[in-house]
């Protein structure tokens, strides 16, 4: 991986801020693509250990500039948890957002994919996951970083 996909791929902070700066004078939005109570996948029920068939809370967005999407991301929270959380009503705030708020936040080490976003169309170069926890709760956030975002940062194929 190229240290400038590296910068981005294992950075451990809020990736919402880090899109914001690297926008410039681009605007920033959360596009909500789904919302809803359903079955993760079995990868995704394994990150979280969650018995398969157990329902969860999916969420998938795209992170755009100027409307443009350089990010999908798609989360994935065990529903029992969520009930204290309300994180359904976040709408098109960032869940970095909230994420970020909490103080004993922790999270787990970053998984790497060279693979595309199972769940959008768009292709780019990296994927990553890894578990937010906060207490009881936990949620598995997948990024894909897409090819329009290479191309705007001028950054290398991989
Ligand atoms: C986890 C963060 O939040 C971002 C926003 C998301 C959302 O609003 O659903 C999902 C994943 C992230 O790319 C972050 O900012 O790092």
């Amino acid at each position: 991986m190229s240290p400038a996909w590296w910068a981005w791929v294992a950075s451990r902070d809020s990736l919402t801020a880090r899109l914001i700066e690297a926008g410039g004078e681009k605007t920033f939005r959360v596009r909500l693509l789904d919302q809803r109570p359903g079955r993760p996948r079995p990868d995704e029920a394994d990150a979280l250990d969650l018995p398969v068939g157990r329902l969860a809370w999916l969420r998938e967005v795209a992170l755009c500039l100027d409307d443009r999407p350089w990010v999908v991301a798609r989360s994935v929270a065990p529903l029992e948890q969520l009930r204290g959380q309300r994180l359904d009503r976040l709408g098109e705030r960032s869940l970095g957002s909230w994420l970020f708020r909490q103080p004993d936040l922790e999270r787990s080490p970053i998984e790497v994919t060279a693979s595309s976003a199972p769940f959008h169309p768009d292709s780019g170069p990296w994927g990553r996951r890894s578990v937010f926890r906060h207490g009881r709760f936990a949620v598995l956030v997948q990024e894909f970083f897409l090819d329009a975002m290479a191309d705007e940062l001028a950054l290398p194929s991989r």
